[in-house]
Parts: C-alpha cells; structure tokens; sequence
C-alpha cells in the first residue's frame, strides 16, 4: 500500500464504528478483542465505504446496491499516486499550493469516488469527469452535490459513440495535467465468471458491478488501447494519461501499444491491497520525467520486471567523511564542467526519506541545466571547435542530483568514512543518453 495511504495497517472496525454508528449493524465478533465485517454482504460493505469516506474525508456518499461499492484504500492508492506524479512535476514547472490542477476521471462510476476522494485531499484539483450510465451518472451528481463540490467537479454524459476521452474534445483550449480511469475490467460474462480477479475486496468479496461497469468489448486493455490510439492526436494537452488494470497481462498488452507507437515515456505502478493487487499504467507526450518512485514498481520480480520503463533514478555509493563534504564534491565536480549550470534544488529532500512530502533541506542538492553534451573528452573538443568558451547554448533541466544520509554508519575499509548514495534524477528531457552519460560523468569523478 501507498506509504501515505491511511489503511497501510488495517482498519480497527470497533473503532470505526464509533465515529460510524450505522456500522455497528454489521459488526462480526471473530474473538473478544476483534471485529470485522462480512465481506460477502453487500449492504455490510457499503455501509464500510460509506464510513471510511465519512470519517477519514468527512464525504457523504450514497452508493447505489447495483453498482460497484468502491473499497476505498484502493481508490486512495491511485489517488496518492497522482499527487506524487504532480508533485514530482514541480521540477518543471512551479507549482505552487495555489495553482489549480485540471484532473479528468474517464467512467467515475455511481460513487464518483475519484474525483471526490482527490478533491478531498487536495483543494487546488478540479476535475471533469465523464459517464455513460445514466443510472451512475445521476447517483455522481448526487454525491458531487452532496459534497458541495459542484464547482470543481464537472461531469459529463459519456455515449457509446462518443470518444473515450471525451472531456478532451469538449474544449479543445482546454489543458489537463492529468487523465485518470478504472475501467470495465471484462471482455463478457464468461470472462467475468472465469476470473478470480472479480473479487475485488478480498478473497470472499462479493460484486455487485453491474454489466456496464464490468464489461467492455476486448476487455480493459482494448479500453486503455483506444485511450491511447486517441491520445496520440492530443498528445500534450493531458500532461499524464493514466489508468489503472485488473490484471498485469493488460498493463503488458497496453506497453506493448505504447511502444508500437513510439510512447518512450511510460510508467508502470501497482497498487497492493491485502491480497488483491491492480496495476496503473502512465504515459506523457512531455519530456517529463518522473523518479523511479512513482515510475516503476520498486521490488519488482522478473515477470514485472520486463515490462518496467527504463530507470529514471541511478544510485552510485560514495564514502564520504560526511553528508556536506560530499555535497560539497558535487558541487565541485559540477563546477568543473562547461556549459552547464546548476543551483541548490529548491524542493531537496534526502532520497533516503520515502515520504514525498518531508520537507525540503538546504544542502542536500542540486538541480543541473543542460543542452548537450559538454563533459566527455570528445565534446569538450567539439564544443571549443563550434562554439568557442564564450558561447552558451539554452540550457534544460536535465537532473537532480542529490547525496544521500549514510545508510550505515562505518565502512568497514575506513572508519573515518562513511557510506553515501549520491542520487541522479532524470526530471526533463527527450535524449536518454545524455542523463546516462552525464550521471557517469558526474559518477566517475565523484568516487
Ligand atoms: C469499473 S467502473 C469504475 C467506477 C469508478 N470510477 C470506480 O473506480 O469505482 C467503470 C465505469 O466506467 C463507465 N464507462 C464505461 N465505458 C465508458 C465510456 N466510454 N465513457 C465513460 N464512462 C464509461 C462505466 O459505466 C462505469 O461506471
């Protein structure tokens, strides 16, 4: 589960249904000191969505007994996912607390569970939001005005000829930072028979999706498909394009799209919950670039593994006497290279915090500009042929580069010493080998 999800260690239903009353109904005593619920019964389970959403977001939802009933630290899981991914996308462009954040939810279901959980959370999103259901798409408005967030979450009727993305051809001026989606997970009835994956809340979970919420001709990863075959003629207009899949075999099929179309800038995440596991695929037609945090599934086994983007993120272990005099060699070997230019990165934070949201420390790191090439032996010579020393060229950001608190104290070689990780960032660009060969540039000379 996400490091910030709130159910990372389980949920304590007696206590739960002291700020929940309703929930006492469906309180099961499975020994003195512990309470669950029964699983199995529908009513049980929405009345456990609608108690989280009221105690933990403070959200009134009315959930519909023939539509899906959303478990909410999985929806939370994507949700949080998509601040890291907007947070990360500070490197680009500043963002501040204040500036508004354009999110669509493509299928918000009965619940709207999406855009109400994210708006919740945080007060700068505003979302449209699309439906085909007329009986879901009326119980979402319901819950949108319930919440009084009628003026941040827009929804839109969705028809079976209309675009998947739809709300990005309403407006065609209008821009997104990012596009979200669960879709129907099923190819037909008998796919939805067969698979064990329908049980969505845990192994003895019913499900009460109805066939529109579960069923889409080719399956989810015909769905995510056409999303992207319809992103290629948006392309950056929605900065991310995002969705999350039932089953790993559809996130492969849907990289597999994304190659065949020249989608270099993907991402791959799961979301764990109990013993359930769904996946979230991302892709941008900006030269953004996210860590490798959010970018791909850390732990990875081999059968993930091949389907995993490139890494964004590159750790090389360092001795050091201390934190700031290895922060002080970066500083100089990055001194030391023409054409570059760097500053102290405002939002560093030391990579071996995993919160992504600890605050921000002077002196841990930098944030580094770059064209091309200008440190390896043979483009030093090139630069002096071409430009002269006096001549700069534009300069991008390409990485941050940060060191690391020690991960053990001593190295055993040198007690005076200790074990850092300087940490390279890939944040923009379109040219790979420029990250990779300034990281070993930067590398070589740091060690
Ligand atoms: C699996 S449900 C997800 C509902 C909700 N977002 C959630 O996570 O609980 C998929 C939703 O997509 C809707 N849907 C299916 N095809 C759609 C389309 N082409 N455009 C918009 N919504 C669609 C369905 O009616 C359903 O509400």
């Amino acid at each position: 589960m996400h490091i910030r999800n709130v159910y990372r260690d389980g949920i304590d239903f007696t206590q739960l249904s002291t700020a929940y009353l309703p929930l006492r109904n469906y309180l099961i005593e499975t020994s003195k000191s512990h309470k669950t619920i029964d699983f199995k019964d529908q009513a049980a389970q929405r009345c456990l969505t609608e108690a989280l959403l009221h105690r933990d977001f403070n959200l009134k939802i009315r959930l519909l007994p023939d539509r899906l009933c959303p478990p909410v630290p999985n929806r939370l899981n994507y949700v949080l996912w998509l601040q890291d991914i907007i947070s990360a996308s500070r490197y680009v462009e500043e963002h501040d607390s204040k500036s508004i954040v354009h999110g669509i939810d493509v299928g918000t279901g009965a619940s709207a569970i999406f855009p109400l959980l994210a708006c919740t959370l945080e007060k700068s999103w505003k979302f449209m939001v699309s439906e085909i259901d007329p009986y879901s798409f009326e119980n979402a408005n319901h819950n949108i005005s319930a919440n009084k967030l009628e003026d941040r979450i827009q929804i839109v009727r969705s028809n079976a000829t209309s675009p998947i993305l739809l709300p990005l051809y309403i407006d065609e001026d209008r821009r997104f930072d990012f596009s979200m989606c669960n879709p129907p997970f099923y190819s037909s009835l008998q796919d939805v028979a067969q698979s064990a994956e329908a049980k969505e809340n845990g192994p003895n979970a019913v499900c009460t999706g109805a066939e529109v919420e579960m069923i889409t001709s080719g399956g989810e990863s015909a769905f995510v498909g056409k999303m992207v075959i319809e992103s290629l003629s948006i392309r950056g207009r929605c900065r991310w394009y995002t969705s999350m899949l039932g089953k790993l075999s559809s996130a492969a099929e849907v990289i597999d799209i994304l190659k065949s179309n020249s989608i270099d800038n993907y991402i791959l995440t799961e979301f764990v919950q109990g013993q359930t596991r769904r996946w979230a695929v991302g892709w941008s037609y900006t030269d953004i670039r996210l860590p490798d945090s959010i970018s791909r599934i850390l732990n990875s086994n081999p059968t993930i593994a091949k389907y995993l983007p490139a890494h964004n993120t590159i750790q090389q272990p360092v001795l050091s006497v201390s934190r700031k005099s290895l922060y002080e060699m970066v500083s100089s070997v990055l001194s030391s290279l023409s054409h570059i230019h760097f500053h102290d990165d405002p939002h560093g934070r030391d990579p071996s915090d995993m919160e992504i949201d600890t605050e921000p420390r002077a002196g841990v790191g930098f944030l580094v500009f770059a064209q091309e090439d200008t440190w390896s032996r043979s483009a030093r010579r090139r630069q002096k042929r071409l430009l002269g020393d006096s001549a700069r060229p534009d300069l991008n950001l390409l990485s941050s580069v940060s060191a690391a608190s020690a991960e053990r104290p001593n190295s055993p070689a040198d007690p005076t010493t200790q074990s850092f990780t300087v940490e390279f960032t890939w944040r923009q660009g379109r040219d790979r080998r420029l990250f990779d060969s300034f990281c070993s540039h930067v590398s070589g000379k740091v060690q």
